[in-house]
């Protein structure tokens, strides 16, 4: 556990998605696509290439609306929530979200203060050597590895255990071997506590949680959809 123990662990909730339809450009991603996610659920979106999992994601995070359906957090509608659900969630996209001209360590600090939480110094740096970024942290961020890019935007995690809600964009890219079983571990133990975690990845990463479960969006697409309906048609 992280030694910032100033934060409090809000009350687990469910993460439940109904009727997401979503339209980019000229295609439907997916037509009435739902998922409950219970305290304690790690639940990976699947699908092949352009399916639209980051699309979900940016649509459970509040970031994109749906062209239909509605995201529930705790049995309460997320856009009547607001900042009260916002305030329950980590997102990190797989753009990293760390200032490149900023060191590890001021990357941190800025972030916690820009979500209006406390980080003290020595918890920084807790995180940055979990994610074995300790002798860096005075290292401007531009002047990493494309992995240890990824690991300071994921020593956030080391700082956010209390939050219940982690959405997390191919999380494993880019990290090593050691990188990968240290991050499950960290997912683990976060569900273990309640946490639900939603994310993508087109690895086999080796978590191993019971409340682990996948979700293929492209059986939400207008095609599967017509194929369920009518079987006659095989191909989309
Ligand atoms: N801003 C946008 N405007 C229009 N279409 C978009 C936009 N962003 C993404 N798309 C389209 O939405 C579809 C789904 O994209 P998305 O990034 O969600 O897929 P994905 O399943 O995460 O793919 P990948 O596995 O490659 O990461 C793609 O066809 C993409 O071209």
């Amino acid at each position: 556990m992280n030694q910032d123990s100033d934060h409090q662990k809000a009350p687990a909730a469910s993460l439940r998605a109904e009727g997401i339809t979503c339209v980019r450009g000229e295609r439907c991603l997916y037509e009435g696509l739902c998922f409950e996610a219970e305290p304690g659920a790690v639940l990976r979106l699947a699908g092949p290439n352009g399916a639209g999992k980051t699309t979900l994601m940016r649509i459970v995070a509040g970031l994109l609306t749906p062209t239909e359906g509605k995201i529930f957090w705790g049995g309460r509608d997320t856009k009547e929530l607001g900042g009260d659900f916002r305030a329950d969630l980590l997102y990190i996209g797989h753009l990293n979200g760390v200032k490149e001209e900023l060191t590890c360590l001021e990357n941190l600090r800025t972030n916690a203060t820009l979500f209006g939480r406390e980080a003290s110094r020595e918890a920084c740096l807790d995180a940055l050597k979990q994610v074995g970024l300790r002798g860096f942290e005075e290292e401007p961020v531009r002047f990493l590895s494309q992995g240890q890019h990824r690991r300071a935007s994921l020593s956030r995690l080391y700082l956010s255990e209390d939050i219940p809600l982690w959405i997390l964009d191919e999380p494993f890219t880019a990290l090593d071997v050691k990188g990968v079983a240290s991050l499950c571990r960290l997912i683990e133990r976060h569900a273990a506590s309640g946490g639900i975690t939603l994310m993508t990845t087109h690895q086999e990463s080796g978590l191993s949680t019971p409340g682990y479960r996948e979700l293929d969006v492209s059986d939400f697409s207008p095609a599967r959809r017509r194929a369920r309906t009518n079987p006659e048609v095989t191909h989309a």
